[in-house]
């Protein structure tokens, strides 16, 4: 006979029941014992807070469940779920939450890339668990196996499609020629894109993942402002159309990259750009609004994670992993650490990354302009991989004008930059139709 006490119920308290939050307290209501059994303990959602009583919700929960109190709530409660989004309450509620030692768990990667080293130390030095599986990449378990089944290795690079919304449009554009305003309409009719789409179009949204991303792949605390990044709204058809043509396909990617600086020190560059990808590499076949991480590490290799990166139930999933096991911890006793901040590699800037161009160039069509623009590159340091020149008729008089798409090799931004710089000068360029950066090659 099991004569033990049983283990007393873990009490849940959830704020903010939107799109992400009402799934959780449907599944926690609906998955209960299961989930409990899991954890070792029984999970008990004592509460949600959340801003009008008499809302209509995607879900119905039991009476007396809603509050309007989110501080006493939390004040109440061993673990505390911040669905809320924004970055106040939020943020002051996460604190307050640990400040009471609960434990945290929360989706909200817009405050998590601002203020996140100010939380992770707060959680640290009170004992408690911060997780956060839901803030990158939705569903997809990508955060806990960097930083726990990855934690023998050594990441050096990570990238990743982690907007759903902008690889929805890229991926409309690619398969159908749609101009980029007509693929967000699509989007926004669709429920993808919020009204307002800036902070996934902007490129916001990923860079606050990619923050994330390359702390816990660098064991080192990265802010949104160590990230450079550009969104998509200046992809036009044609540079997907071009793009297509020489086998590549356009990707808003997050990259987060071991590189060395100037004296050949560790650094790590954090971007967001608009990538060309050749179409074999394994992250042109993420479609539609599907995310996908790509993880290279000395000894495991590549590794894939794909899934959904949104919507309330898939997102849901991860949350309620997080709440399990931040419950267990609770059972087994220690909080269990959720980072580690030993690496202290420095963020580089954007000039130190070495990524390879694509440049689309309209150029006149006469001798000696190609020996004009490869000396650029050559005094530049600048290697060409692959060069197409297109000759087109521009005018009744039969004259014609060129279009040139150079690919290079690997260079430092700063060269491939200066050297854009300078050839857009040159009096035989009538136009820099387009510039993207590649990978994958
Ligand atoms: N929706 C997704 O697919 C998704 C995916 C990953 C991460 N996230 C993150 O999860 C979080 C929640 O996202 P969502 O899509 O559910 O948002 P949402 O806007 O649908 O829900 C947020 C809810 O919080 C409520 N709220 C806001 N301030 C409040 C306050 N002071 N007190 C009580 N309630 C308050 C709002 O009324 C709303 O119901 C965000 O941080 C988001 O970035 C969402
Ligand atoms: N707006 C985000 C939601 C998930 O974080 C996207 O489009 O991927
Ligand atoms: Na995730």
């Amino acid at each position: 006979m099991n004569t033990s006490t049983p283990p007393s119920p873990i009490r849940i308290a959830l704020l903010g029941c939107g799109t992400v939050g009402s799934q959780v307290a449907r599944i926690l209501l609906a998955d209960a014992e299961d989930l409990g059994n899991r954890a070792g303990a029984p999970l008990e959602l004592v509460g949600v807070a959340v801003r009008t009583l008499d809302a209509q919700r995607d879900v119905e929960l039991p009476d007396g469940l809603l509050t309007l109190d989110a501080e006493s709530l939390v004040a109440n409660a061993d673990i505390v779920i911040e669905l809320m989004g924004g970055m106040e309450p939020a943020k002051s509620l996460i604190l307050r939450a640990i400040d009471h030692g609960a434990a945290v768990v929360s989706g909200n990667k817009a405050l998590l890339a601002q203020d996140g080293p100010e939380l992770y130390e707060q959680a640290d030095a009170a004992g408690v668990q911060l997780s956060y599986e839901a803030a990158v990449a939705g569903a997809i378990p990508i955060l806990r196996p960097i930083r726990d089944s990855l934690s023998g290795d050594r990441i050096t690079r990570v990238l990743g499609i982690v907007n759903g919304t902008t690889n929805y449009i890229l991926d409309q554009m690619d398969s159908t020629g749609a101009r980029f305003a007509d693929a967000l309409k699509t989007a926004q009719d669709l429920g993808y894109a919020e009204a307002d789409p800036t902070a996934d179009i902007e490129g916001h949204d990923a860079a606050a993942k990619a923050a994330i991303l390359a702390s816990l792949s660098f064991h080192t605390r990265f802010a949104l402002e160590n990230v450079f990044f550009e969104g998509i709204t200046s992809v036009t058809a044609q540079d997907i159309a071009s793009a297509a043509e020489d086998g590549y396909v356009v990707k808003l990617l997050a990259i987060a990259e071991l590189l060395g600086d100037a004296s050949g020190a560790d650094g790590v560059g954090v971007r967001v750009h608009p990538t060309l990808l050749p179409r074999s590499h394994p992250l042109a076949a993420v479609r539609g609004a599907f995310n996908a991480v790509f993880v290279e590490a000395e000894n495991a290799g590549e590794l894939m994670f794909y899934g959904q990166g949104a919507g309330g139930t898939p997102t849901a999933s991860a949350v309620l992993g997080d709440v399990v096991s931040a419950a267990r911890r609770m059972v087994l006793g220690g909080p269990g650490r959720t980072e580690t901040t030993t690496g202290h590699v420095p963020a580089l800037g954007i000039d130190a990354v070495r990524t390879s161009y694509c440049i689309a160039l309209q150029v006149v069509d006469e001798p000696g302009v190609l020996a004009q623009i490869s000396r650029l590159f050559a005094a530049n340091g600048v290697s060409i991989e692959t060069m197409r020149q297109r000759i087109r008729p521009s005018g009744p008089d039969g004259s014609t004008t060129a279009e040139l798409r150079i690919v290079t090799h690997r260079a430092l931004e700063a060269s491939l930059a200066a050297t854009v710089r300078q050839v857009a000068e040159l009096e035989v360029i009538t136009a820099v139709s387009s510039v993207l950066r590649v990978e994958g090659i």
